[in-house]
């Protein structure tokens, strides 16, 4: 039977007078990964900052493990087992491979337990076990993403909001973290909230999918059934390289299952 871990309902977020989330509600049952589409400026970012306590949203919940979790300190959401990790590969440039990981970890004491995390990491990752004395900053952009997601990894996520893990990499590199993503997923059980603007290869990977259009959701549904939507075929799939992503506005929100 399906168990919700995490449930948005009528989320509102603002930046000042700007309201980047104008009521979101949205589900991810455990085991999941759940994709959330959607054009620039859509909110999906703000969406997983609000989740994650980096921002406190104005109205709405946010429930975690039937608690309720909205306006939260971000440690105490991370201690939870919410783990972010945000857009751009925030890694520590001057420390190393193995020192970041261990940062990783910073919510947790037993070594031994730690090193074997590591070592989980670099199983996934064999790439940075080669370069475990390196300083990330010297690692290339596929590298720092696999090292913001190993980073991730090192707090035993319960969830993982994943933002734009495909952001800037090549499609050889997109698809090598993104089946990494599926083994975790399915070998770890690591449950997913992942933002992508590449619709394709978030709902090959996805189970459930939500589309964002000017802060709201507009249309959800299972990733199978999204990607024989006629509008995720013209607006998200189809037209990708001419850069016409999202810009139909819809009318109603469109459910299909
Ligand atoms: N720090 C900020 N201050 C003011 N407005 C902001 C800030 N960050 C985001 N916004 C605005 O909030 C809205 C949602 O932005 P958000 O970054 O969540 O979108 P997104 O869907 O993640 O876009 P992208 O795919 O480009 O990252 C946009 O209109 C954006 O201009």
């Amino acid at each position: 039977m399906s168990e919700t871990v995490l449930e948005v309902k009528n989320l509102e977020s603002f930046y000042g007078p700007i309201m980047a989330i104008r009521g979101a509600s949205l589900k991810v049952e455990k085991g999941q990964v759940v994709t959330v589409l959607g054009a620039n400026g859509a909110g999906k970012s703000t969406l997983l900052k609000t989740i994650s306590g980096i921002m406190d949203p104005e109205k709405g919940q946010v429930i975690f493990e039937g608690e309720e979790i909205q306006g939260k300190e971000p440690h105490s959401i991370v201690r939870r087992g919410i783990v972010h990790v945000p857009e751009g590969r925030e890694v520590f440039p001057l420390l190393t491979v193995d020192e970041n990981l261990s940062l990783g970890a910073y919510t947790r004491n037993d070594k031994a337990e730690i090193e074997k995390d590591r070592e989980m990491v670099f199983d996934y990752f064999p790439i940075l076990k080669e370069r475990r004395g390196q300083e990330a900053g010297t690692l290339s952009g596929g590298q720092q993403q696999m090292l913001a997601i190993g980073r991730g990894l090192m707090l035993r996520p319960k969830i993982m909001l994943l933002d734009e893990p495909s952001l800037g990499l090549s499609p050889l590199l997109v698809q090598e973290i993104f089946a990494i993503l599926k083994r975790l997923n399915e070998d770890e059980g690591v449950t997913m909230m992942l933002v992508e603007q590449n619709a394709k290869v978030a709902l090959e990977l996805a189970d459930m999918g939500y589309v964002m259009e000017i802060g709201r959701i507009v249309m959800d549904g299972s990733a199978d059934r999204l990607m024989e939507s006629e509008d995720i075929k013209a607006f998200y799939l189809g037209h990708q390289e001419e850069g016409a992503r999202g810009e139909r506005r819809w009318k109603r929100k469109k459910t299909w299952r």
